[in-house]
């Protein structure tokens, strides 16, 4: 991932990331990957905040007062699908629970309060979940559906390489930042959304009928998620950059809005 500088740091908007819980060397961490955290600073120009997945023991809708907006990452692991009302089966597994008990209220209250909200893969999967939808487990065991998984390789430049399409609704919110051409995206997923939420809008399909980009409704701001993975080739990919170009507006949008308001109070 090469983003290029964007912003200064003084004055940048904030963006809450929920970690990830990983456990390596010895120790469990919560963590987000670099690729993300990158994109929002180089790219989106705004400052990267990672919140640990506590979010049994407290109540992260707080820290919506200190920051201007909120970035889901993907993840290897899966919503637990009790979220969503099914039994867990081992084809649903590795979970990662604190994510999902930071995560899940956090989507709510953002919306609430009408921060600007960018969700990808896992995180796409969870806004998803969030607004009372539901997730497919291995979806490239279904008949008529593709593999989107990626490709076996040890390299990540191949892993997170472009090579599916996707096409864009007419009319719709991704439509007004990417244009209405097909494009190529990455794509490294075993699920997809299967009951969309009632306050989602589908964006964009991919072939299989993949639901592959939805926003919100009844969002006051930006409130977009991707199955893919734009943070990755966010540095050289127009589209990836035009969608972290078109979250990192909204987030100084919300910013000088929230200063002024804050002024008018005195
Ligand atoms: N676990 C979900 C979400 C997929 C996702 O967020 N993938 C991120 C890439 C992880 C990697 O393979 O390196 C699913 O599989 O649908």
């Amino acid at each position: 991932m090469n983003a290029g500088v964007r912003g200064q740091s003084v004055g940048r908007p904030v963006v809450a990331v929920p970690a990830d819980v990983k456990s390596f060397e010895g120790y469990r961490w919560h963590a987000a990957a670099a690729q993300y955290l990158e994109a929002v600073a180089h790219v989106a120009g705004a400052m990267p905040l990672v919140v640990p997945a506590l979010g049994g023991e407290f109540d992260y809708s707080r820290i919506l007062d200190f920051v201007d907006g909120v970035m889901l990452t993907g993840s290897r692991s899966n919503v637990h699908p009790g979220n969503y009302g099914e039994a867990p089966t081992p084809a649903h597994e590795p979970f990662d629970e604190g994510r999902d008990a930071t995560t899940l209220p956090l989507i709510r209250a953002t919306l609430e309060r009408g921060l600007p909200l960018f969700a990808i893969c896992r995180g796409f999967q969870e806004l998803n979940v969030a607004l009372g939808g539901s997730i497919a487990a291995e979806i490239q065991e279904q008949p008529d559906r593709m593999d989107h998984r990626a490709p076996e390789s040890t390299v990540q430049d191949e892993r997170f390489a472009i090579r599916q399409r996707i096409d864009i609704r007419p009319g719709g919110r991704l439509a007004s930042i990417l244009g209405t051409e097909p494009i190529k995206v990455n794509s490294l997923h075993r699920q997809a959304i299967d009951r969309l939420a009632d306050d989602l809008e589908i964006e964009a399909t991919a072939q299989d009928g993949t639901i592959e980009a939805v926003s919100v409704k009844t969002a006051k701001a930006f409130a977009l998620g991707v199955q893919w993975h734009p943070e990755y080739w966010a540095g050289s990919d127009p589209a990836s950059r035009t969608l972290f170009e078109a979250f990192g507006d909204a987030l100084r949008g919300y910013r000088s809005q929230k200063a002024t308001l804050l002024s008018a109070a005195g």
